[in-house]
């Protein structure tokens, strides 16, 4: 890898991930990008994966061309299906050589209240953020990890509360944050470590997209209660997948890192408003490239 073209300014040091393969689901853009990107700038060999094999495709060049790192590769897969998901492991594992990594990170909802839901619909998340996310595991456990050991790091969502007008993500994320701890302990002895990260709110662009602008105004009304007073940079939930992966976190399994400014920690029968300020702003390690994430 040729460090005078990597664009990313990662605070790890760039070599840690020299000898890692990686898979990033749901890479080909906002919170699996910067992923994908911290990795590669790190030196792990990357597969990102998802739906759109134009999207997925073009994302793994503009990986490879911020990092220097030519070991990117990107695999239309559906999450949602196991014989594609099956497929993603194998090629994986024929180009990279082998996983060590696996961060579960595709996934999404839609806003929705429970009376307007179809079961269509509940299933569709419910498969997307539960039941993908455990084949991707299962996958790469029988196939590689079992006899290798390996770390994964599953992308949750805030849910202890419930999740009005998203029932079924939060029903998935509760059942992820329980996987996750379940298989932290089943797989502890075949060196596995299985940890979580839940992002608060990060606004970035195909999020808003997703969610239009009148929902981008609403969440004005909410960034001036969190205590950072801020919504997050894709780059900082990154930084904490890196640090679960790395051998900083050798003693850490079956934990979570809430990474959301201090969001969740707002109550409604709070007395206390942050006053104003922006002391506090965003750590982004992307500032020198243009279209990024
Ligand atoms: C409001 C507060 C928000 C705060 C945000 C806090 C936390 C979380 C933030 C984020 O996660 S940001 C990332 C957002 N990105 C995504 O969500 C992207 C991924 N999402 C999706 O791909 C979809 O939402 C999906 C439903 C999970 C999958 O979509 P897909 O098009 O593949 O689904 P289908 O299988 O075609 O649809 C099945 C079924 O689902 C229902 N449905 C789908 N979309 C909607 C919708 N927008 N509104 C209502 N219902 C929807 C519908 O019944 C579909 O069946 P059909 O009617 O199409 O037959
Ligand atoms: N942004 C936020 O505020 C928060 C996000 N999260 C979670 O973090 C993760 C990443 O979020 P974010 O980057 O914002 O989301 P985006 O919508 O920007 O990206 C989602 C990614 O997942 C892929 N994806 C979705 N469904 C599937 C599927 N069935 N199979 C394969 N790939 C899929 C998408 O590609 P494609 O559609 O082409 O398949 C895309 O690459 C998600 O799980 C999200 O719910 C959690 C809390 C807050």
């Amino acid at each position: 890898m040729s460090k005078s073209v990597n664009l990313a300014s990662s605070v790890f040091r760039t070599d840690i991930f020299s000898n890692k393969c990686s898979i990033v689901t749901g890479g080909s853009k906002g919170i699996g990008k910067a992923i994908a990107i911290e990795l590669a700038s790190l030196g792990s060999k990357v597969v990102i994966a998802s739906r759109n094999s134009k999207e997925i495709q073009e994302s793994a060049e503009s990986i490879k061309s911020i990092t220097g790192n030519e070991h990117i590769y990107g695999i239309e897969c559906d999450i949602r299906k196991e014989e594609s998901v099956k497929n993603l492991v194998k090629s994986s594992i024929d180009k990279l050589g082998g996983i060590n990594f696996l961060v579960n990170n595709a996934g999404g909802q839609f806003p929705c209240p429970v009376e307007n839901m179809t079961i269509k619909g509940w299933k569709a998340v419910i498969e997307n953020n539960l039941h993908g996310p455990f084949i991707m595991c299962k996958e790469v456990f029988d196939s590689y990890m079992k006899e290798n050991g390996g770390s994964i790091v599953n992308i949750l969502a805030e849910f202890k509360r419930g999740f009005p007008l998203m029932a079924h993500t939060g029903a998935a994320r509760s059942g992820m944050d329980n996987l996750t701890k379940t298989l932290s302990m089943e797989w502890a002895s075949y060196g596995i470590r299985v940890n979580a990260v839940i992002p608060g709110t990060i606004v970035h662009k195909s999020m808003i997209k997703h969610y239009g602008e009148k929902f981008t105004s609403v969440l004005d009304i909410l960034r001036k209660k969190i205590p950072v007073q801020r919504y997050g940079t894709c780059e900082e939930v990154s930084g904490a997948v890196c640090f679960l992966l790395s051998d900083a976190a050798s003693f850490m399994t079956g934990g979570s890192i809430i990474v959301d400014g201090g969001q969740t920690l707002i109550t409604p029968t709070s007395l206390f408003n942050v006053p104003e300020h922006s002391k506090l702003p965003a750590f982004q390690w992307l500032n020198n490239v243009k279209s990024k994430i």
